[in-house]
């Protein structure tokens, strides 16, 4: 593979005498990922399934190897059920570095296509809230339905510059990652193109965004919170020496050590000015000393824990239990959830269950606020396919359980009418969510034994 030369005297300059090992890698294949759901299914469950061969990613607990040259995971129904994202392996490092809990408030700010926001997501578990926010509308569009699939509901998608968010979100957010647009020179092996895109927009280019976005990250960040700073590119321009520019504009902000794994290469103190060791504690991944591609990872915390954050503004006021259509009512009433009502925001016939303690966003431009639950039509209640996902088979009253040997699970997926008499003589009619081995793929409308497909079109399996 032909690379441009002033990359080639960077990386040797790098690498010192290592250089000839990367550059054999060159000859290698790339490698293929899949990241487990753990919101949805344990790995140990998944490992039981699984219709193929996967190895461990040895510094990713849920993450693993396929056979992309044999095999298609994504053309499978496990897929359609969320139970899993496809993620080149050194990718799913930073979600999992960054240290988040249930009930915290997150920010993904250069989310889509959600990699790492599907991850973060899982991590809350259903508490707390996830930001996901791109520049690019139509990268959010991929971004809300990746979350919509694995089942998170307790979200935002915004398409907005991160500038712009730092009036709404001042010192609101536990944990923040940016996964920085970068001159992508980790992905040259994955992605031939990418050396095209690196000779119109190198390292100078993108270093003066990073450094804009970091540092709106911070004003959004609460005391004693933490960012995941991450790019898949080698110049240092990209990488140290962002975290450097973060240290300096604002001093309050450390270093942190993160989990480490035996692959992983010390970030570089020569290149920052005061060649100060804490950059270290920052990780190199490159691709001739670990199984993945190139990437750079720095966790940084603001100041000190237990200090309130100083200018939080305050929450969207409650409103209080309103009156519902009541079908919808009927229809929630039907879920083991514990709803709050006061969460329950309805925008003309489509009805949300809105995250907790949200500031005021109006003027904020989003894909979705919230969970859809469905929609309100001539006093009928349809619920939707992010709901669908969302729920646990053990948490809606009627559904049809296909095993994925049965035919018409694909039928079902490409969005056929389906003939369920043989399993569904005795049930009353309504409102079925279909699984797949016990995992929720969408909902279907019986009648006289017959379930009228309400699966998403523009989710549908294409044949
Ligand atoms: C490396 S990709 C993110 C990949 C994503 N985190 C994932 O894991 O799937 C960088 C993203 O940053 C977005 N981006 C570029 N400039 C941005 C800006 N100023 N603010 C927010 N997002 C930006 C791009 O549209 C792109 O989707």
């Amino acid at each position: 593979m032909k690379l441009p030369e002033k990359f080639e005297n960077k990386m040797k300059e790098l690498l010192q005498d290592e250089y000839d090992n990367y550059l054999q890698c060159y000859d290698e294949p790339r490698y293929y990922g899949l990241r487990v759901n753990t919101n949805k299914i344990s790995v140990e469950d998944f490992l039981k399934i699984a219709p193929w061969s996967l190895t461990p990613v040895p510094w990713i607990p849920n993450g693993f190897y396929y056979d992309g040259d044999k095999i298609q995971p994504s053309k499978h129904p496990y897929y359609f059920a969320g139970l899993y994202y496809l993620q080149e392996p050194s990718a799913m490092t930073p979600a999992s570095r960054i240290p988040v809990e249930p009930g915290e408030r997150v920010l993904d700010v250069c989310a889509a296509p959600g990699g790492k926001a599907t991850e973060l997501g899982a991590k809350l578990k259903g508490e707390g809230v996830l930001i996901a926010n791109d520049i690019s509308n139509s990268r959010a569009r991929g971004l809300l339905k990746n979350l919509e699939l694995f089942g998170i509901g307790n979200m935002m998608v915004i398409s907005e510059e991160p500038g712009k968010l730092v009036e709404y979100f001042p010192e609101y957010f536990d944990k923040i990652l940016i996964d920085a647009p970068c001159s992508g020179e980790g992905m040259f092996r994955k992605d031939k193109k990418m050396v095209k895109a690196w000779e119109e927009h190198g390292p100078e280019f993108f270093s003066k965004l990073q450094r804009s976005i970091i540092t709106q990250a911070a004003a959004m960040l609460k005391p004693g919170g933490m960012i995941l700073y991450s790019t898949c590119t080698f110049d240092p321009l990209e990488n140290e020496k962002t975290v450097e520019y973060l240290l300096e504009t604002c001093p309050e902000f450390k270093i942190c050590e993160m989990e480490g794994y035996e692959g992983f290469c010390e970030g570089i103190p020569k290149y920052v000015e005061n060649h100060s060791e804490e950059y270290r504690k920052t990780v190199r991944i490159f691709p001739h000393k670990m199984q993945g591609e190139g990437h750079y990872l720095a966790l940084v915390k603001k100041g000190d824990d237990n200090v309130e954050g100083k200018n939080e503004k305050p929450a969207k006021p409650k409103e209080g239990v309103k009156k519902l259509p009541e079908e919808l009512e009927q229809f929630l009433k039907e879920l083991s959830w514990d709803i709050d009502k006061s969460r329950l925001d309805i925008r003309e016939e489509r009805v949300y269950y809105m995250p907790e303690n949200l500031p005021m966003l109006k003027g904020v431009r989003f894909l979705r606020s919230g969970l859809l639950l469905g929609e309100v039509k001539k006093n009928r209640f349809e619920p939707s396919q992010a709901l669908a996902m969302c729920l646990k088979k053990e948490e809606y009253p009627r559904i049809l359980d296909l095993p994925v040997s049965d035919d018409r699970v694909i039928k079902y997926l490409k969005g056929e009418t389906l003939d369920v008499e043989d399993i569904t003589s005795r049930k009353e009619k309504g409102w079925y969510l279909v699984c797949v081995d016990g995992y929720p793929l969408g909902f279907g409308k019986l009648a006289n034994q017959t379930l009228k497909n309400k699966y998403l079109p523009g989710w549908r399996w294409m044949s």
